[in-house]
């Protein structure tokens, strides 16, 4: 365990209601008064433009009552200011902390006849080589082109431990700002200036090119009309009046609409979302777009890799079985030969085992050991030794590639591979030119916990599908164990991406993980594509989410943000609505109580007096904005269940709590007013 170790970079360590972020926060509720600003906000415009209106009706006809209900409309626009200003309170302080990373660093560039010369990064054009040693920090994004070195990211993941980075593969490229801790690389720089990934995450997390999303934009419309359909409902009411000869002054007009219009709702919408994605940042992933976060949210299909997410991903040779008379000593030294070069966790493993059972240790690589490296495609790896080729890799691919030469493979490998199989390890067939010595077995264990945690996603309504390269036989081994709720066998990149599309088809969203650059076509076309921050540039291009952590398992944790995010949206939308529907008939009979004594039936609350009934009415309505603002901001707990269940259980509670909170809190207010003889 290595608890204790993380200190956070990105998420920072500020809490949801830091003192700093506070006092921001309240100086940006005035700075947010301008117009402009809140014209962006529909519903709460017209509160601001009522403030307006009763400022001058206070002005012209001064009034204790129209005072107060200015001052009260005046704080619901500032408490709404103050909502999402909270919300963006801890992205602007981390941005702020990037920044400081984001030091005028200088960056050695490789000129065309190899010397150095030294520019200031912000200078670096795409396609420059640069060259970092220990020490140095890495001036723009880039790709490693030579060399391998151990860098600490801990400015931008906040993981203190170094990671290796090297030329080649999936883990190839580098952030600027990280820092090279050891060796010297070469640097292949992809981003423009000024568009590197350290530029884009502090937009990102100060919210700078925050966009509304589809579905906020839609709800956006169903407030507008909400708003809308107010506005005559309170001029007939003067009509009523009218008729009852009692008058309603423009000032209880207002303060009637604000009551009614969904102004809860309307004051945290925002901070909802700036919400839901810094939640995202809290577990250390970006999101690109508020849309993805969404669309998280929405997901039904996981692909989830098995090695590394679902087992733990560092497959160990368990076994060497010979076939063929070949003695398991001998196909040992052969394996393990071919993985002295085999950086992968199973060529290690190799390795390790030939050492510990049959105590190999010498190192036979000489200047004729040409390493063939493994790859998904190929799912092969070996060694090249003048005439000596040696293979190691899946039954299938093996097989082929000694029958493509003419050789032949005994029907014991079948048997032997298939009881390998069947038991959730993998086996690896090991070939020399066109014999096959045998099988080393590469045991594989599923995490423990996954299985519920797949319950859980099926509760929520979510499908599983585990994506592996291994053969078939394994993959539903390990699936049934695992408990997903399907497998895609023998993978390669290409099935992938039809995969995806398959699954797109019924209008269903897919997420995935990947890091490689031959993910980045699937992590493209998903609708949720999950980069890790170890793999390539090009899969972070493609993928529309970070991890900055890197962690397989993450996807579940994303999907987990993405719902709370839609059901804390959904839980506010349904209380605001209710709530306003209760004020409605909480403050209406009061008001005509004069007029039509026949109403003191309706009269249930027995408010003190209309003018009591509606400044308690206005300023529950403020209040309630502040009340749950850390509802917002923290989302509604979230236990996985399924949509339906979700929608109906939260209908429940913020539906009713909001019919029945206006009730409690107006008259608690209309007594306080009442008791404190302010009327
Ligand atoms: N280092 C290696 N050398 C040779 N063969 C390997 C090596 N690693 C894996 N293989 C073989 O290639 C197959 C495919 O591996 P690949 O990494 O593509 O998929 P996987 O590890 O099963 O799944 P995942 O996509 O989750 O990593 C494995 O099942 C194994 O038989
Ligand atoms: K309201
Ligand atoms: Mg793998």
């Amino acid at each position: 365990m290595t608890a204790g170790v993380r200190t956070k970079g990105v998420a920072g360590s500020k809490s949801l209601f830091d003192r700093d972020i506070f006092t921001a926060a309240i100086k940006s509720s005035f700075v947010k008064l301008d117009p402009r600003v809140q014209v962006r906000n529909p519903v709460m415009f017209v509160v601001y433009l009522g403030t307006i209106v009763t400022l001058i009706a206070s002005i012209i006809h001064t009034s204790l009552f129209s005072w107060i209900v200015t001052v009260v409309l005046a704080f619901t626009v500032l408490f709404a200011n103050f909502a999402e200003a909270m919300a963006e309170g801890r992205g602007k302080a981390q941005a702020d902390t990037l920044r400081k990373t984001r030091t005028e660093t200088e960056a050695r560039r490789l000129t065309p006849d190899g010397s150095e010369e030294v520019v200031p990064a912000n200078q670096l054009q795409t396609g420059d080589l640069v060259v970092c040693e220990a020490s140095d920090i890495i001036p723009s994004d880039g790709e490693i082109v030579e060399g391998v070195a151990s860098v600490d990211e801990s400015a931008i993941t906040g993981e203190s431990a170094p990671v290796i980075r090297e030329a080649g593969g999936d883990r190839s490229s580098v952030t600027g700002g990280t820092q090279v801790l050891s060796d010297r690389i070469v640097i292949k720089i992809t981003a423009t200036p000024g568009n590197s990934f350290l530029d884009r995450m502090i937009s990102l997390v100060e919210g700078a090119d925050r966009q509304k999303t589809p579905n906020e934009i839609a709800l956006s419309i169903l407030l507008i009309a909400l708003t809308v359909i107010f506005v005559p409902v309170v001029v007939s009411l003067e009509y009523f009046a009218h008729f009852a000869h009692t008058g309603i002054a423009i000032v209880t007009l207002v303060a009637l609409l604000v009551c009614l219009i969904p102004t809860t709702i309307g004051a945290l919408l925002s901070a909802i979302g700036i919400a839901g994605m810094d939640r995202m940042v809290q577990k250390n992933v970006l999101a690109m777009s508020g849309r993805a976060v969404e669309a998280a949210g929405d997901v039904s299909t996981l692909l989830l890799d098995k090695t590394g997410t679902i087992t733990f991903g560092n497959r160990m040779a368990s076994r060497f079985v010979g076939v063929g008379g070949t003695p398991s000593d001998e196909l040992a030294r052969v394996a393990r030969l071919a993985s002295l070069a085999d950086e992968t966790p199973e060529g290690r493993s190799i390795v390790v085992l030939a050492k510990n059972e049959y105590g190999i240790r010498d190192n036979e690589a000489t200047t004729d050991y040409e390493f063939v490296p493994f790859s998904a495609t190929t799912r092969m790896s070996g060694v090249n030794i003048n005439d000596v080729q040696i293979r190691k890799g899946a039954t299938e691919a093996v097989k082929r590639w000694v029958l493509d030469q003419g050789g032949e493979v005994p029907s014991e490998v079948d048997d032997i591979t298939k009881e390998i199989a069947n038991a959730g390890s993998t086996p690896l067939v090991v070939a020399q030119n066109k014999k096959v010595l045998g099988v080393v077995e590469l045991k594989d264990v599923v995490k423990p916990g996954i299985k519920e945690r797949f319950a859980e996603l099926r509760k929520m309504g979510i499908r599983t599908v585990m994506i592996t390269g291994d053969n078939p036989l394994t993959a539903a081994a390990i699936a049934s164990e695992a408990g997903v709720d399907d497998y895609l066998a023998e993978a390669t990149p290409e099935r992938k991406l039809e995969l995806i599309k398959e699954e797109q088809e019924g209008g269903k969203l897919v997420a995935m993980t990947g890091d490689g650059t031959n993910d980045a076509p699937a992590l493209a076309q998903a609708d949720v594509g999950v980069a890790m921050n170890s793999g390539t540039v090009a899969a972070k291009e493609a993928g529309n989410m970070v991890d900055l952590d890197s962690s397989p398992t993450k996807l579940i944790e994303i999907v987990e943000v993405g719902k709370q995010l839609l059901i804390t949206r959904g839980a506010l939308t349904t209380f605001s609505i209710a709530n306003d529907l209760a004020k409605y008939f909480a403050i209406i009979p009061a008001l005509f109580l004069a007029a039509y004594p026949q109403l003191k039936v309706l009269n249930i609350m027995h408010l003190h007096s209309p003018i009591t009934a509606i400044l308690s009415a206005v300023i529950f309505n403020a209040l309630i904005i502040i009340v749950l603002i850390p509802l917002a901001l923290r989302g509604v707990k979230f236990r996985p269940a399924a949509a339906g269940e979700i929608i109906r259980r939260n209908v429940f509670i913020y539906g009713v709590g909001g019919v029945i909170l206006p009730f409690i809190g107006i008259k608690l207010i209309d007594i306080i007013l009442t008791v404190t003889r302010l009327y």
